[in-house]
């Protein structure tokens, strides 16, 4: 739903996202506060969905530096970058996954990302023609958090929300995880 704010705020036309009970409880002031640096127009409840988004508001650039280290933040503003005046700048301090990032430069958008003192500057510039091709998600790799726990591979994310989140993973949600991947064959 994060990522779909980012993309959503530009457009020509105006959305609601609504979320079953557990994602209507999910924060989303981490995304509606910084569009509206872009112009972006989103009423919601408290900062939580249903989430309206108003289009047919032009979004303009801006030069991020998040407090949190968030995929889905950085995720979120380089989408809404795509359809703004200028370019649009996340300057990443604890790397977080880059799917997004990869996605984008393999759809043909010069996404640059510059190693700077601070941290890597990642920036696009509005306007980009996106080049369709074919994409294969074989699943979500954070269901891979429910083990990593064990080996402390999140460590090296630092102190965010997805290691946070991996900490209180309980070891009944390793028999879920069995269920899930009966569901679901193709997870790797
Ligand atoms: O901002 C992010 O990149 C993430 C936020 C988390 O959501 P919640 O903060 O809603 O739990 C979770 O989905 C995942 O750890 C990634």
């Amino acid at each position: 739903m994060r990522l779909m704010c980012g993309i959503l705020a530009g457009q020509k036309f105006d959305s609601v996202l609504i979320g079953d009970e557990s994602l209507s409880k999910r924060p989303m002031k981490r995304v509606i506060e910084p569009l509206a640096l872009m112009n972006a127009k989103i009423d919601s409840i408290e900062n939580h969905a249903p989430l309206t988004i108003h289009g047919k508001n032009p979004l303009t650039a801006h030069a991020f530096e998040p407090k949190i280290a968030s995929a889905q933040l950085k995720s979120c503003l380089l989408l809404a970058g795509l359809n703004a005046s200028g370019e649009t700048s996340v300057l990443e301090k604890t790397q977080t996954r880059d799917h997004t990032e990869r996605m984008l430069q393999y759809l043909g958008v010069n996404l640059q990302e510059t190693k700077t003192a601070n941290g890597t500057l990642i920036s696009v510039s509005g306007k980009e023609v996106l080049t369709a091709k074919d994409l294969n998600v074989p699943s979500d790799v954070f269901i891979g958090g429910v083990f990593s726990r064990r080996g402390g591979l999140f460590e090296k994310f630092g102190n965010n929300s997805e290691k946070r989140r991996s900490e209180s993973v309980k070891d009944g949600d390793y028999r879920s995880f069995t269920k899930f991947r009966r569901r679901h064959r193709s997870f790797e």
